[in-house]
């Protein structure tokens, strides 16, 4: 199969937005890069046509949405950025490629317990009809006390393997924010359709009511819950996830921490090669919040050890610990060196020393 080969790394654009190079990008939920709707979920009795309007007009950015049947796909082709494959579609191929031939970047979300031979093959399907703007979303596995969980192994296998960006889906390990009570979470549309074995073409039409649909609230009982999201976010862009699909419910603080979790882990781990002044001010913003982050880290633990010495502050300091330790940051950063290092570091220690005399507590007397 082609697709074993490892490919060159091909971004896909999704309107200004680009997906596979430079940060991972979030998409749904308040301040993400992009936005979706599903289709499945129409409570509120709109058509497909005016919700993807109401969709539009609601957010300038990019908007991708899911289908909840082929007979949405002109909506799709005529409103939408990029389209959303649920789950149960990837079983479909013939569904996967009317979706691909709608010429919109398809995210191609994996069936519960698909194998990487076959969402790669579905990815091929898509390319087999002309449409190579495949991004791949990991969106878990159903397991056996109910919930999902996401396999960022084999999502990591898929974008080394593909070249394709890839995207895992935190919605079951988010809370859905609009009004579901504790202990529910939302997104488990692909669990759902699984379960029920309803195929895509189920609740098709306007005001389906969300019968199997997105984001139906499932008892989440692996006792994971919504305060996984940032954890899981970080540890997904550790394992090379291009992006972040939320629920579009998701509630402001869920969506907030995990796009500052993505931010700093992404700073870390993401190569980034900006080729213009503003994208490589936001990539070094993006470095800086995680240096601020280590910073504060770093100063609590100088107080501390403050604390602890025999004589703390500036009387106790210790110019050779200063030099080994300058002497082993230059190892991970050699292109700065010691000598560059030294100056920085000096700075940093000493701010934590005046911190530390600062805040020291007064003399018993
Ligand atoms: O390691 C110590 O003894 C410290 O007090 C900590 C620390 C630092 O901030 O790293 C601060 C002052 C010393 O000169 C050396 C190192």
């Amino acid at each position: 199969m082609s697709s074993t080969v490892h490919r060159e790394r091909v971004p896909v654009g999704l309107g200004a937005l680009t997906i596979g190079a430079g940060p991972a990008v979030v998409i749904g939920g308040p301040g993400a890069d992009a936005r979706w709707i599903s289709l499945r979920d129409r409570r509120d009795g709109l058509s497909a046509a005016e919700a993807v309007a109401a969709a539009r007009a609601r957010w300038p950015g990019p908007v991708l949405v899911e289908p909840s049947c082929a007979a949405d796909l002109p909506v799709i082709a005529e409103g939408a950025d990029g389209a959303v494959a649920g789950a149960a579609w990837m079983r479909d191929l013939a569904l996967v490629r009317a979706v691909a031939r709608l010429g919109l970047p398809v995210i191609l979300r994996r069936a519960p317990s698909a194998t990487l031979r076959e969402w790669l093959a579905a990815a091929e399907d898509c390319a087999a009809e002309g449409n190579d703007r495949v991004l791949l979303c990991e969106s878990g596995d159903g397991t056996a006390r109910g919930g999902l969980v996401l396999d960022l192994a084999l999502m990591r296998a898929a974008r080394e393997l593909s070249g394709r960006p890839v995207l895992a889906d935190l919605g079951a390990h988010l809370g859905a924010g609009a009004g579901l009570p504790a202990g529910h979470v939302a997104g488990l549309e692909a669990g759902s359709e699984a379960a029920s074995g309803s195929g895509p073409e189920a609740g098709c039409g306007a005001g389906s009511g969300g019968g199997g649909g997105a984001p139906a609230a499932t008892v989440h009982e692996n006792g994971a819950g919504r305060e996984d999201g940032p954890a899981l976010a970080a540890a997904a862009v550790a394992a090379g996830a291009d992006g972040l699909l939320l629920p579009p419910g998701s509630a402001e603080r869920d969506a907030l921490a995990v796009r500052e979790a993505a931010r700093i882990i992404g700073a870390v781990t993401r190569q980034e090669v900006p080729a213009s002044i503003p994208a490589a001010r936001e990539a070094i913003d993006r470095v800086d919040a995680a240096l601020a982050v280590l910073l504060e880290r770093r100063a609590e633990l100088a107080m501390t050890i403050q604390r602890l010495k025999p004589v703390g502050g500036f009387a106790g300091r210790d110019a050779d610990r200063e030099r080994r330790l300058v002497a082993e940051m230059a190892r991970r950063a050699p292109t700065l060196g010691e000598t560059r290092l030294a100056p920085i570091m000096n700075a940093v220690i000493e701010a934590g020393l005046h911190l530390a005399e600062e805040r020291r507590p007064p003399p018993p007397n």
